[in-house]
């Protein structure tokens, strides 16, 4: 980890500024587990190239996908599941989606699959993903408990059939099995029971994916999702850009002023970033299309807010640097899971935003924000990509303000201060 520390650029006119993003994390790495269960070679056009990416990538070779990469796509070969491949080791890094999906394909392997990864994946929640396994019968060494490491030992087929799972600290528990559960012998008819579902946004993207690719999945009613045994149909995919790391960008207008084109908006996602249009609004700018583009134009004192970010989680940490900066108090509600994110978002919400002068409140499920006399500081990052992002959103308005570790945002968008120079140039 570096410890330079980076100096965020300040901004106090308005901005005029158009960007183009990278590509999203959450559908390329669902496109790479789909590839490598498909019945033939796949392409990825445009994927992320990222830290998470990466690992995603290098765990389905490792279970015995090909994958080959140039500047523009990606080729995937599917991984053949019948044969023997002994011991396999993984490194799940800090990715969410790598260390919940990558265990369920897994169990379809005839392996034993070590995983691990970064310090704080060994803390991040897997108990959804475990249970699930142990109720489909599959083997499992858990020396350190429902935790980072563990070992999944597959046998090369999982019946499947009715399961009932806690998803409540995360919606990838839900995700992992959907993607798999067409290879099952019979399927999966799974159920969510727990004091809340995070994220739906999250699951209707993996919906969405097995869907395109011809796999028969049904939602009877809410917390309840039906897939139907069959193939995975290989996919030419185009992935959109990543529209929560776009509001990055997004927060930055909202702080400065004047206007921001995101480039290539989709007009129908199923991308969480896309709460965005939303979001920008509740805190007072305009957004509007013009083609392919989303254009906002902000006035540069956001307006406080209340607002519910269960569904889109991830979007927390540049809201609430918003929320910092704005006119009056803000509440951010159910958000409880965000404790078992990259860190523990909520304390280190409050912990920074204090850096610069708020007042801030946690609760059990979310954030009270007041704002303060602005000012600035050195900020913590916590390897922790969208906590950079909400610092360097805290530096437009903060002059001297300086991040630790802003290469943390290689885990989603390398390239990202680079980027963020420019923008705010
Ligand atoms: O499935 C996915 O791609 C993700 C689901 C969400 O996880 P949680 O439900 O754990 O918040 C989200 O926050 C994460 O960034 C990506
Ligand atoms: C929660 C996040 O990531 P992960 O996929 O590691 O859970 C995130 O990107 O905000």
């Amino acid at each position: 980890m570096s410890t330079q520390l980076w100096s965020a650029p300040y901004r106090p006119e308005p901005l005029d500024a158009a960007v183009s993003l990278p590509g999203s994390k959450s559908q390329t790495n669902r496109a790479l587990v789909l590839a490598a269960l498909a019945d033939g070679p796949s392409r990825l056009h445009r994927p992320l190239v990222s830290r998470d990416a990466d690992l995603m990538a290098d765990a389905l070779a490792a279970l015995g996908a090909g994958i080959v990469r140039d500047a523009e796509h990606w080729t995937v070969t599917p991984a053949p599941l019948g044969q023997p491949l002994g011991a396999v080791t993984i490194d799940c890094g800090l990715a969410g989606t790598v260390m919940r999906f990558v265990p369920a394909v897994a169990a379809l392997f005839d392996a034993t699959t070590t995983l691990d990864g970064d310090p704080r994946a060994r803390e991040r929640p897997m108990g959804g993903t475990l249970d699930a396994l142990r109720g489909l019968g599959v083997a499992l060494d858990t020396p350190q408990g429902d935790r980072l490491p563990f070992a999944v030992h597959g046998t090369g087929t999982v019946a499947g059939g009715p399961l009932t799972i806690d998803a409540s600290e995360s919606s990838q528990f839900v995700s992992a099995l959907l993607l798999v559960a067409p290879r099952f012998a019979d399927g999966l008819d799974l159920r969510h029971a727990g004091e809340r579902m995070p994220s739906l946004p999250h699951v209707a993207m993996t919906l969405d994916e097995l869907r395109r690719r011809g796999v028969e999945v049904e939602e009877p009613e809410p917390a309840r999702w039906i897939v139907r045994p069959g193939a995975v149909r290989a996919l030419d995919a185009e992935i959109e850009p990543d529209l929560s790391n776009a509001g990055a960008f997004l927060g930055g207008v909202l702080v400065t002023g004047g206007r921001l084109r995101v480039r290539h908006w989709p007009t129908r996602t199923t991308q969480a970033g896309d709460r965005w249009r939303s979001i920008a609004v509740s805190f007072g700018a305009a957004v509007e299309r013009d083609g392919d583009d989303l254009v906002v134009t902000a006035t540069g004192v956001p307006r406080g807010v209340d607002l519910d970010l269960g569904d889109v989680g991830e979007l927390t940490p540049v809201v609430a640097a918003v929320a910092a900066l704005a006119d009056g108090p803000s509440r951010l509600r159910g958000i409880g899971h965000l404790r078992g994110h990259e860190t523990d978002r909520i304390a280190a919400l409050a912990t920074e935003l204090r850096r610069v002068g708020c007042t801030v409140d946690e609760h059990d499920d979310g954030l009270t924000i007041v704002p303060g006399p602005l000012r600035s500081a050195d900020l913590e990052t916590y390897a922790d990509h969208r906590m950079a992002h909400a610092a360097a959103v805290l530096g437009l308005a903060a002059k001297g303000t300086r991040v630790h570790d802003v290469e943390t945002t290689a885990k989603t968008y390398p390239g990202f201060a680079d980027d963020w120079e420019r923008f705010a140039s």
